[in-house]
């Protein structure tokens, strides 16, 4: 192990015999109290002094060892071309994968085995960079009909093996491509299990994902990126993914050698708000025989009844339920006024919950995975169920009149309530299944059989 006064006697050497070595004993110096000289250095260090990594983040003897010197965070190993940089200061050195450039978001953990498309499709993850706790992203690559939104929503991706080369027989695209396509920047090798355990102990930080073109960082600086960036608590990102203009939706969901199919005779017209929507939501609700028409996030009460609709669908959506609700609360409000039946799922059974006066509230650790258990209260049922939410429903805010219909046997969290008098309801997992099981599927039914009952048709339902 060298010392520190090595260090410096070796730069000092190296300096006067290169000639050309651009940090030299003071930035050493600056090392030793501050751990700060930019990353761009320390490879023009190493390269002059003949010290291997393992050198210098072995602590010096003599030296006054600042905090956390044993990881370097500035300093990117042999051969890393990108970094995740929390706003904690932790930084995690990988390769880079798809698109250069560099991304600030909340950092998240999914759990689900299956999916990635889906998952990085879903508009709900606007804002956010997912951590993959599973091994083999890549594996099935991708393709046109696994999008869950026009683009991917989510900034950029983490994994640990690199992307895995696609064996599927529905691939059309590999993952790598299919994210430099998309402009989403990712980071492999990263010790996801680490991040993920930071991620529940903590809560989810904030932080920069970084895959520069001309492999150059500056730790300091996207530090200073990821703690200036406000963080998603008080985010309306529901108006950024929402659809610009109406449009009526009427393919139904995939199924084995036939593709998607198109709906034939619709029973039930169902105005469908859009505050992110997953497509195959928008698939569940034309398969249980709903004519579809999708509006902007920002659709009024007036503009929505215009409509005529025989039910009202609230989507999932990203950002924080209580920023999107100055807008769409009004709009809920009002259909309730007008005892149209109502049904949300995620963002909107939040939205629901606030229009009908709870609160919301942001998770110490959020659910995103396929397997989530929720029992069904009113029949005693479980389901395996797909999330991804960091906000949830404050079930003791909940008034009179509204009850608790589902909760998560993970945590015990809200996942659905029930104003039956309103005849509204709405759930905080995602039975749309796209990815995960289809357990819940029944919810779909559920909804028609309410706006039936609403209009007295089937009473008993
Ligand atoms: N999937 C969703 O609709 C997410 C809802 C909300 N953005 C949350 O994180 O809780």
């Amino acid at each position: 192990m060298r010392s520190v006064e090595d260090i410096l006697a070796l730069l000092g050497g190296a300096e006067a015999a290169a000639g050309q070595l651009k940090v030299g004993t003071e930035a050493v110096r600056k090392w030793r109290q501050s751990r700060s000289i930019p990353a761009k250095h320390w490879p023009v260090i190493l390269a002059a002094t003949g010290l291997s990594l393992a050198d210098l983040t072995s602590a010096p003897t003599g030296a006054t060892a600042p905090s956390q010197d044993t990881t370097m965070p500035n300093l990117p190993p042999d051969g890393a071309t990108a970094c995740l940089v929390l706003d904690d200061g932790s930084v995690f050195w990988g390769l880079g994968i798809g698109a250069h450039g560099t991304q600030v978001a909340e950092i998240c953990f999914n759990t689900a085995m299956t999916g990635y498309q889906e998952t990085l499709t879903d508009p709900s993850y606007a804002g956010q960079i997912i951590n993959f706790t599973f091994p083999h992203i890549g594996n099935v690559g991708t393709n046109v009909e696994d999008m869950e939104g026009a683009t991917p929503a989510a900034r950029g991706l983490i994994i640990k093996q690199d992307v895995t080369e696609p064996a599927n027989y529905r691939a059309t695209l590999h993952l790598q491509e299919f994210l430099k396509r998309h402009n989403i920047p990712g980071i492999s090798g990263v010790d996801t299990r680490a991040l993920t355990a930071r991620i529940r102990d903590g809560g989810a930080p904030n932080g920069v994902l970084s895959f520069p073109a001309d492999g150059r960082f500056d730790v300091d600086a996207l530090l200073a990126q990821a703690k200036a960036w406000p963080g998603l608590e008080g985010m309306d990102l529901a108006k950024e993914v929402t659809a610009r203009q109406s449009y009526q939706w009427d393919e139904t969901v995939w199924s084995w050698g036939k593709g998607f199919g198109k709906q034939t005779a619709p029973t039930h017209k169902v105005v469908a708000i859009d505050f992110g929507a997953k497509r195959n939501i928008l698939r569940c609700l034309a398969d249980a025989g709903c004519a579809v028409t999708v509006l902007p996030a920002t659709a009024t009460a007036e503009e929505i009844l215009r409509e005529k609709p025989d039910g009202v669908f609230l989507s999932n959506g990203p950002g924080d339920p209580a920023a999107t609700a100055v807008y769409a609360v009004p709009a809920i409000q009002g259909v309730l006024e007008a005892e149209v039946p109502i049904f949300g799922i995620c963002l909107g059974h939040q939205l629901l919950a606030r229009a009908l006066g709870a609160q919301t509230y942001k998770l110490e650790r959020g659910h995103r995975g396929a397997n989530q258990p929720v029992q069904d209260l009113t029949t005693g049922k479980v389901e395996i169920t797909s999330q991804n939410h960091g906000f949830a429903v404050d079930a003791k805010s909940l008034p009179a009149g509204v009850e608790v219909t589902h909760v998560s046997l993970f945590d015990g969290s809200n996942e659905g309530i029930a104003a039956p008098a309103k005849h509204a309801f709405s759930v905080q997992y995602h039975p749309e299944a796209s990815p995960g099981p289809s357990d819940s599927h029944y919810l779909f039914h559920r909804f028609v059989g309410m706006m039936d009952k609403a209009q007295g048709k089937n009473p008993a339902a």
